[in-house]
């Protein structure tokens, strides 16, 4: 079935000293527009490359992605990237930072229009008092609202979370989950967005998707959410299917590392053969 957001076959092999290393393989995924999508998957397995694939930043090294029915060959404004940290210019205030992408996208609006847009969103992520704030005197905390402003500001029709919560504290954390499933609901974004963290997966997602590890990562297995929108902590955390749901997350994970452990002793064993080998001729 076609998607809003297709990844097909999509491939990526980084040139390292030892050779061609061959990360993800044949990674298909369909979203629907308005989907949220959350990828899980062992520390290195290439969440981050298919992520920065879709965002036209990591060039494709097979198949491909197509977003609203236009293959992308490059970064737009029509995906939006939020990573851990937000890159901000420290010398500039919130607002400045986020009028940086505005001005970009709407460049014919008028200095007020484009004033009251990025306004707008830093207002909706908490920051309404501290629009003239420097960047370089934010928390971490604040400084990652500024990011997340500032990819909503754009519009985009894809969102794409790298670990946005992943350097904050778990209340800020929480409170910035709400927030931002709130913009997102509202304005029905479709979001692919990494964590390591299962409960963050459902509290947020649709689905989520499990990577296999790497080498040649693909797609594992794919869970549906049960739970209703809007989501309710509470009301999530006692659903009847939570800790079932959960529970198969964390077994498909120690699965995979129970494979790479094997996979690992089996690469070894196989050296040392040969080097018994190579000794004995
Ligand atoms: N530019 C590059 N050149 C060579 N290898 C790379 C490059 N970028 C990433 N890799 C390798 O590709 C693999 C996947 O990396 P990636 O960052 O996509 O994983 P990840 O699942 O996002 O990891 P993490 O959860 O730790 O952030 C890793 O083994 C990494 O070392």
């Amino acid at each position: 079935m076609a998607g809003y957001v297709e990844m097909y076959r999509l491939g990526k092999t980084y040139d390292t000293p030892n050779g061609p290393a061959i990360i993800v393989e044949d990674f298909n995924l369909n979203m629907a527009k308005g989907e949220y999508v959350c990828l899980l998957g062992h520390s290195g397995c290439g969440k981050s490359t298919v992520l920065t694939m879709v965002a036209g930043l990591n060039p494709i090294t097979t198949g491909g992605v197509v977003v609203a029915n236009h293959e992308i060959d490059g970064p737009g404004p029509d995906r939006g990237v939020v990573f851990q940290s937000p890159c901000l210019m420290p010398w500039m205030t919130a607002l400045e930072n986020v009028l940086l992408g505005v001005n970009q996208v709407y460049p014919h609006g008028t200095k007020s229009q484009r004033h009251d847009i990025a306004a707008y969103y830093l207002t909706l992520v908490g920051l309404g008092n501290s629009l003239h704030t420097r960047a370089s005197s934010l928390s971490q905390g604040m400084q990652q609202r500024v990011g997340i402003a500032r990819a909503f500001a754009l519009k985009p029709n894809m969102l794409l979370l790298d670990e946005p919560f992943g350097m904050l504290d778990s209340l800020t954390r929480m409170e910035l989950q709400e927030i931002l499933l709130e913009i997102l609901v509202r304005d029905k974004v479709t979001t692919l967005m990494i964590t390591h963290d299962v409960d963050e997966a459902l509290f947020m997602s649709d689905r989520v998707v499990m990577m296999t590890n790497g080498p040649r990562a693909r797609v594992g297995r794919v869970f549906e959410m049960p739970f209703q929108r809007p989501r309710i902590r509470a009301e999530v955390l006692d659903h009847p299917d939570y800790y079932d749901l959960r529970g198969d997350m964390i077994e498909f994970l120690e699965e995979q590392d129970h494979k790479k452990l094997k996979a690992d002793a089996e690469k070894l064993e196989a050296k040392k053969r040969a080097e018994a080998e190579a000794a004995i001729a």
